[in-house]
């Protein structure tokens, strides 16, 4: 049984994505091979972080305890966790439970995909800004399916022109859900609507972190 490096687990709303406003159980585990010039969760990498070991079993029961069917696996990268498919094995068990990672896009995700509803990938594709483009792993938009989603986290007018380049070479449009979301504080939202109106982006939805609207931008645990 393999043993999964944890910076904190939590019940809140999900902020995010497109169970946003659901209440979900998080897994945030410890460390990330990427360092987007925005992370908000970078404490979560740093030696300091108080992390500590749990095993599938470890996790799993405090997932029931909690009584929360929504699991989002985050990080930090969820998937550079040794063993994490032996993790996703056994909560895909629970027929109960439905599993959502978030995924940085640097990870090869056909190790991961499973023919089930149950879960949901939510990758970002990093944009310039994020200075993390080049670790973007491309073969990875062949496996998305209709239930997952590809996310742009935009932190200037150029990502949002990137993205869109992007949606465009890759035909994402009709193949999987689209999410726009502002590095927050930093791009306008109102420019990023108006953007979406001069392009005719009938296909993306815009998402805001609901959790830091509710508790604030550096709020943990939340
Ligand atoms: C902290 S990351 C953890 C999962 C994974 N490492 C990833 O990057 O997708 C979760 C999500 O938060 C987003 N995020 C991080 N910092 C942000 C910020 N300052 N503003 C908006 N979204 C942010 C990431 O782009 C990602 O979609
Ligand atoms: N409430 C809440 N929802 C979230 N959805 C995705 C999160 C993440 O950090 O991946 C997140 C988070 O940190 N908090
Ligand atoms: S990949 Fe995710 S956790 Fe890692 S630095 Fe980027 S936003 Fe933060
Ligand atoms: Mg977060």
């Amino acid at each position: 049984m393999a043993e999964y490096n944890v910076a904190e687990t939590f019940v809140s709303i999900n902020g995010e994505g497109v169970y946003a406003g659901q209440l979900a159980v998080f897994i945030r585990f410890y460390g990330c091979n990427l360092s987007c010039s925005y992370c908000d969760t970078a404490w979560a990498k740093d030696p300091g972080a108080n992390a500590r070991t749990m095993s599938e079993l470890d996790i799993y029961e405090y997932i029931k305890k909690t009584g929360i069917k929504n699991v989002t696996l985050t990080g930090g990268e969820p998937l550079i966790q040794p063993g994490i498919g032996d993790l996703l094995s056994l909560l895909l068990l629970d027929e109960e439970l439905r599993v959502e990672i978030e995924t940085n896009g640097s990870a090869d995700l056909s190790n991961y995909q499973r023919e089930t509803n149950a879960l949901t990938f939510t990758m970002d594709y990093k944009l310039p800004e994020s200075g993390m483009e080049a670790a973007m792993q491309l073969s990875n938009f062949d496996f998305l399916k209709q239930k997952d989603t590809v996310k742009f986290v935009a932190g200037s007018r150029k990502d949002l022109e990137r993205a869109v380049e992007m949606i465009n070479s890759y035909k994402l449009s009709g193949r999987c859900h689209i999410y726009f979301s502002t590095v927050f504080g930093r791009l306008s939202l109102s420019d990023t609507v108006d953007f979406m109106k001069q392009n005719r982006l009938n296909d993306v939805t815009l998402q805001l972190q609901m959790h830091k609207i509710i508790w604030g931008s550096d709020a943990v645990g939340v």
